[in-house]
């Protein structure tokens, strides 16, 4: 299934006509230069265009008053000087004779987006569209927003398709505080944002931005602020918050439906966010969103005001809706300290609505949610942090790195008599190896068609690292002798590091580098107290692979940081014999491993395992996971397990900081 792009130019046809410094940067431009990027890069004819089409009354009253849609209603008539008028009321917004047509086109083009995904037209899809929605309110106009597009969305979905829980992901660097007002005492809807707040300092200047608003009523635990108390965020921070706390939230709530307030102003360059994270960071996000609610997701363009970055990091949304590769981030350092304090109180004000985020640590010592320390701070910071080192406008950032697609998606080595799952692609040729190495695998007791499977085993590798194919399946008789043949022999001079995922346990891994090349993770149910080095990371589940509560926590908590940090240019996935696990899980397990080395993965199976050669193919080839259906809590020795783990860790290894 496709990616929708839905875009009208008529919603280019407002804008400012007097003076206003707070809203001069919301112009037509923002969405002309969007579209046209993705016109001009190609990605515009791989979607699937919808048109926009212009709110019912009755849908945008799913969310405002009637007395706010009549006053708006009667904007295309007024005058200058009754527009100047009008919008004193409300706060940096301002309003103009075609914004009402505007706005409802907005909303509109968001409800095209949930049928077109709800109906199965897509599986995903964006919506380019002016003015944004996420600060507008019940009663009111507010920060460039006339109607609340997701909002609206959200309740719709809901009426319209019965959908029981929709996740609504606001990464705009603006607090959607009309959307927090909307559903904070709705359980049926969890919203996430993360925004600039400099202790209240930041507009809106909201009491109820702070991490300790976490919903009321029925939706207590379902509203989810990530304060960021400091300008300059950088991609680690942005991830460290997805990884430790939205991702676990998200698994857990496991939504129908999944909305994207999709504000780019995130972005590195942007005057109004001025952070530091670079347009390839959406590429990311995108993806680790895209394997819940069965690949449901839809995007609506909030804000993003720096005309370059927004260009960018809409490219590099639309092209993981698309399903390309994702790129490498490259040197991720951790999370700075400020972030890790907001991610360790969201945590703590969470833990006891969220079974995975039960065993989060207490909130820091400093309270960091009161004005006073700003005041003290920002005197003393001004004198330190030279103006230069602030991340302004004036910022630049490479382009992002282009996202080629391989030629083949999924290729394949099966044993002959093994019949080869749909979509996949048998690797025909293999080279012969060196005859240094066939002597290695006789002495290592591999048979004759052994010696062949690795031959194939190494051109493989050879075409992922020359990006001639994305990812790859390989059934092999000893799945334990295979990935020693691989880490050591196929890639010591093809990549510089692998990534080895090790699903359950058969036996000791006894090849563990020290020099970086390799990291090893395993997952399995007992525990290896040797071994305990920086690049050997033995998870221990309690009841094991077959406990997806554990399992996923372990990914998101654990796999995922470990592995942003560490950037391998080859994913190794080892699937032990009667490890257990959870073909749900399996397949979410691959669908999130696609982040890494751009998407080259390369998975090891017994033969004997076989009959899951199906859910491995489906998720290699890109098609989303199903959803983890009712995760149990997870077992309380796991998840302290987990904290501690990360906490020895997290010495070595940054993206482990959850706790300041
Ligand atoms: C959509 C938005 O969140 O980017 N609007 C920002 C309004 C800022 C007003 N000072
Ligand atoms: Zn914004």
């Amino acid at each position: 299934m496709g990616t929708a792009l839905l875009y009208d130019e008529e919603m280019t046809k407002y804008k400012l006509l007097w003076v206003d410094p707070a809203c001069k940067i919301e112009v037509p431009e923002r969405l002309i230069v969007s579209y046209e990027a993705l016109v001009r890069s190609g990605l515009s004819d791989r979607c699937i265009s919808i048109p926009a089409r212009e709110a019912s009354d009755s849908e945008i009253l799913l969310v405002h008053s009637e007395l706010y849609l009549e006053a708006v209603k009667k904007t295309p008539y007024m005058t200058l000087e009754d527009l100047k008028e009008f919008t004193l009321q409300f706060g940096d917004v301002y309003f103009h004779p075609n914004i009402y047509h505007c706005a409802k086109l907005a909303s509109g083009s968001a409800l095209q987006l949930v049928d077109s995904v709800m109906t199965g037209k897509v599986r995903n899809g964006i919506a380019l569209v002016r003015p944004p929605g996420h600060h507008s309110m019940h009663g009111a106009a507010n920060g460039f927003c006339v109607f609340n597009n997701v909002a609206i969305a959200a309740r719709y979905a809901k009426q319209k398709y019965g959908v029981k829980r929709v996740l609504i992901v606001d990464w705009d660097i603006h607090h959607g505080q009309g959307v927090q007002y909307c559903f904070e005492d709705d359980p049926s809807v969890l919203y996430f944002s993360w925004h600039r707040y400099e202790h209240q300092n930041f507009w809106p200047n909201l009491r109820e931005s702070d991490y300790d608003s976490v919903g009321k009523e029925s939706g207590t635990g379902f509203n989810i602020n990530v304060p960021w108390n400091n300008v300059g965020m950088e991609n680690s921070d942005y991830l460290s918050v997805f990884c430790h706390v939205l991702l676990p939230v998200a698994y857990e709530f496991c939504p129908d439906l999944v909305l994207v307030c999709a504000g780019f102003d995130s972005a590195i360059g942007d005057p109004e966010g001025e952070m530091c994270a670079t347009p390839d960071i959406f590429a990311h996000l995108t993806h680790l969103l895209m394997n819940l609610a069965g690949g449901k997701l839809c995007a609506v363009l909030e804000g993003g005001y720096n005309l370059t970055s927004l260009a960018q990091s809409v490219c590099q949304t639309v092209q993981t809706l698309l399903g390309d590769p994702v790129p490498q981030l490259a040197n991720l350092r951790g999370p700075c300290k400020s972030a890790i304090e907001s991610l360790q109180c969201a945590r703590s004000a969470h833990r006891r609505y969220w079974s995975f985020l039960k065993h989060a640590a207490d909130p820091p010592m400093t309270d960091i949610s009161t004005k006073h320390i700003k005041s003290a701070m920002e005197e003393e910071e001004k004198t330190e942090m030279a103006e230069e080192e602030r991340c302004t406008e004036g910022k630049v950032w490479p382009e992002p790195p282009e996202r080629l697609c391989p030629p083949v998606c999924s290729a394949s080595v099966l044993p002959d008599d093994v019949v080869c799952p749909d979509g996949l692609k048998p690797l025909s040729s293999s080279k012969d190896l060196e005859p240094l190495l066939v002597s290695k695998l006789k002495t290592a007791a591999v048979d004759g068609d052994g010696v062949t499977t690795f031959s194939r085993l190494y051109t493989l590798v050879e075409k992922l690292v020359a990006n001639e194919i994305r990812n790859g399946l390989v059934l092999v008789p000893d799945v334990a002798a295979a990935m020693m043949c691989v880490v050591q022999d196929l890639t010591s001079d093809l990549v510089k590091r692998v990534l080895v995922v090790c699903v359950g346990k058969e036996k000791e891994l006894d090849y563990v580098t020290t020099d970086g090349k390799v990291l090893v993770v395993q997952i399995s149910s007992e525990d290896s107290e040797e071994h305990r080095s920086k690049y050997y990371i033995p998870v221990c589940l309690k009841k094991g692979c077959s406990d997806t509560s554990g399992f996923i926590q372990a990914v998101l908590g654990l796999l995922l940081p470990l592995g942003y940090e560490y950037n391998p240019d080859l994913v190794l996935l080892v699937r032990m014999p009667g490890s257990g696990v959870v073909d749900s899980m399996w397949q979410q397990l691959i669908g999130l491993l696609q982040g890494f080395a751009k998407g080259h993965t390369l998975v090891l199976m017994q033969v004997n395992e076989k009959a899951c050669m199906g859910s491995t193919a489906s998720a290699l080839l890109g098609h989303p996971a199903p959803p983890l259906q009712d995760l149990q809590t997870p077992f309380p020795e796991d998840g302290d397990a987990l904290e501690r783990l990360r906490e020895r860790l997290q010495a070595d290894w940054k993206m482990l900081q959850t706790t300041s």
